[in-house]
């Protein structure tokens, strides 16, 4: 048998027996699980017992169409195999080294000029589950394929079916340095559409998850995404990698009661999105100044004690003078708690006062039912609504919005008078409970939500397409990430929210992470180089400071048509694209979509939408506002010139459609294109 062939036979051994191996860990585990119910002392230990061996038993699960290693290290003593997982015998030897591993980071960083011992670097081809092929790089001898490996391209440009997947076997040197930073280290990533930018976040999740396990596991990670079809997409991304607890949310999420901590003692806040604001009331809801409004609302309610309190317990009478009163309630404030932290404090420092009194008449210190009593004493609770009123963060927007008198205490010289009656309701609801919450107000809600409770925080949270945060929303995760650390993830070209981000640093500041490195990724794994150029046409006009990318891919088409029927142009070129492999998608102006979707359906083809990542169906027609983050291999834009009418930012949100396509573009329009994509530019 030849030398390569030995090798391959000798290559899918180790990948039965590593898969065997796996098998019976998993078995282990299993049989830990069924025995552990049985055994745990307490219900409690039970419970926390048999969640620890399920997740284990998940995390142990094989999927038998992604291979179990994908490369292999020799360095002159030892080689190691390198997969999704350790894997070992039952000796407890490593036959499948997790990628995560200290050692591991030499597959993806090793190179001729900085060896790290390795004198091979293999790569395996798979097909299918099968191990089909190798490609070795002799370090030592001073070879190295780097982005012209085989099996290297031959991933990048694989068709795209379904959601996405991870990139372990071929995380490239730049990413890598991204994904493995330091816990403590924020980052922020400015990255061309298709260099990475989401797998990166979530190989970083994974990678820090692996590296501090207990500790994340206890304060938790969180993926931030736009919306839930981009949520939906990108969910399998972690499980296949091991990690199933990983939490993930839209901001709306956090700020309505879709995500609510309760392990970390989170009050459930209900705030149901069922108003919207006109463009000019939802940009002022977003602006940063509208955190002071509402500090300083939430601070007015604080008010200078004016009268003694007395206070009986049935046998005796207790007196607090107004200076003694006013000298606790002025220490709460200079300790700058949440507010209703600090009503809670005033209140246990007067229960205090009031129990140095009784011990000293007495002589002996009151119990704990006296002191619970004094606590809810109508004298005392009497005082503390007085000068430090009970708030809740709904009631305080709501206090704000329907009383010009109280915004324009708080507002005074932040907003000017127009902007404040952009923000008073025309007919206040008679309720917190009654409003009709926009999702601008759901972020003011937790702004002061933010002022009055405590807020549980990530030991990690990644932030993918954060350029389309505004600063209030940034200010929402920075609550949830004071603790711990960040990864921001972005393009400042893709930006299409009207508050959209110019500049990271802004961003960052907002996000209470001002330090934060802001780092380039500029090679594109997605688009085709002649797609990518097409796209950059647009650059220019989107008036962003952002280094421009560089295609891997040099395969791809790009179509533009002028076409007279746009629906029937549309059907057309949808069927000579299900000729080819891989998904097709439709992307058009967000009024579009029903018609597009109904002519396809009039011809017969079957289409699904782009939340639905199980679909069966190859075609998906997706409204252009909906696109963002997502690819597929074909991708039909229709009708540019529309995209583009539909919103403010819509050259940003054409830059975002053009730069979806895996392998071809096809352009139709009727109308002619928009300036920056028509001929003059092109011929300069
Ligand atoms: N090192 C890599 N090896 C193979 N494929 C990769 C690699 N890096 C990225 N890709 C692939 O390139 C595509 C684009 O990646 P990703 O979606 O993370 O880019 P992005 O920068 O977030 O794009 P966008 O700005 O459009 O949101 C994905 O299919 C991803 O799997």
């Amino acid at each position: 048998m030849p030398a390569l062939e030995t090798d391959l036979t000798s290559e899918r051994e180790h990948l039965a027996a590593s898969r065997a191996a796996l098998h019976r860990m998993r078995q282990r585990a299993e049989a830990l699980f069924s025995t552990g119910e049985n055994v745990a002392g307490d219900s409690y230990t039970a419970e926390m017992l048999g969640r620890t061996l399920s997740r284990r038993v998940a995390e142990l699960a094989d999927d038998p169409t992604t291979p179990l290693f994908f490369g292999r290290l020799t360095f002159p003593e030892v080689d190691y195999h390198i997969g999704r997982r350790h894997v070992t015998d039952d000796l407890g030897e490593p036959m499948v080294l997790d990628w995560r591993a200290p050692v591991s980071r030499s597959f993806y960083r090793a190179s001729v000029r900085d060896p790290q011992g390795v004198a091979t670097r293999r790569r395996f081809g798979f097909s299918a589950g099968v191990l089909t092929s190798f490609e070795d790089e002799h370090l030592d001898r001073g070879e190295e394929l780097g982005t012209a490996s085989r099996i290297l391209t031959a991933e990048i440009e694989r068709p795209r079916v379904g959601p996405m997947r991870d990139i372990v076997a071929t995380i490239q040197p730049e990413q890598d340095e991204l994904v493995r930073a330091e816990l403590e280290t924020s980052i922020c990533v400015q990255g061309a559409p298709g260099t990475g930018k989401t797998a990166v976040g979530l190989h970083r999740a994974a990678y820090l998850l692996y590296l501090h396990r207990e500790r994340l596991r206890r304060s938790g990670v969180l993926i931030v995404g736009p919306n839930r079809a981009f949520l939906s997409y990108i969910a399998a991304v972690l499980p296949a990698l091991g990690e199933v607890e990983v939490a993930q949310a839209t901001v709306e999420d956090l700020v309505t009661a879709a995500f609510v901590r309760q392990e970390f003692g989170e009050r459930g806040r209900t705030i149901t999105v069922r108003g919207s604001d006109t463009p000019a009331v939802a940009g002022l809801k977003h602006d940063v100044r509208m955190a002071e409004v509402l500090r300083r609302a939430v601070a007015a309610h604080i008010r200078e004690p004016e009268e003694s309190i007395t206070v009986s317990d049935g046998s005796f009478r207790w007196r607090i003078g107004t200076e003694v009163l006013r000298r606790v309630v002025d220490e709460a404030r200079r300790e700058r708690l949440p507010y209703g932290i600090g009503r809670e404090r005033v209140r246990a420092r007067v229960v205090s006062l009031l129990q140095r009194q009784a011990e000293a008449r007495r002589g002996e210190s009151p119990n704990d039912a006296w002191l619970r009593r004094m606590g809810k004493a109508a004298p005392v609770t009497g005082f503390l609504d007085a000068a430090w009123p009970a708030l809740t963060p709904d009631g305080l927007v709501h206090h704000l919005f329907s009383d010009p008198d109280a915004l324009a205490t708080a507002a005074g010289d932040l907003l000017t008078a127009a902007e404040q009656e952009l923000l008073i309701w025309a007919k206040p609801p008679r309720t917190a409970k009654a409003a009709k919450w926009s999702a601008a107000d759901a972020v003011l809600i937790d702004e002061a939500a933010g002022l009055i409770e405590r807020v549980a925080s990530f030991g990690h949270v990644v932030v993918d397409e954060a350029q389309d945060l505004s600063p209030m929303q940034c200010r929402a995760i920075a609550r949830r990430s004071v603790h711990g650390s960040i990864t921001l993830l972005g393009d400042l070209a893709q930006g299409t929210a009207p508050w959209a981000a110019t500049d990271w640093r802004e961003s960052l500041a907002h996000l209470g992470k001002p330090d934060a490195a802001v780092v380039p990724l500029t090679i594109g794994f997605r688009v085709p180089a002649a797609v990518v150029a097409f796209a950059n046409r647009l650059l220019p006009a989107l008036a962003v400071d952002v280094p421009p990318a560089e295609s891997l891919r040099r395969d791809g088409a790009l179509d533009l048509r002028t076409v007279d029927d746009l629906d029937s142009a549309t059907v057309t070129e949808v069927r000579a694209a299900l000729a080819y492999e891989g998904s097709v998608a439709v992307i058009a102006a967000d009024v579009a979509v029903d018609r597009l979707a109904g002519a396809l359906a009039g011809a017969g083809i079957a289409t699904s939408t782009a939340d639905d990542v199980e679909a069966t169906e190859r075609v998906t027609v997706v409204p252009a506002s909906l696109v963002k983050g997502l690819e597929y291999d074909h991708v039909i834009v229709v009708e540019p010139a529309q995209i583009v009418a539909a919103e403010p930012r819509g050259l940003h949100r054409l830059y975002v459609v053009l730069t979806r396509a895996v392998s071809r573009l096809a352009v139709l329009h009727h109308d002619p294109l928009p300036d920056p994509l028509g001929p003059v530019i092109a011929t300069r």
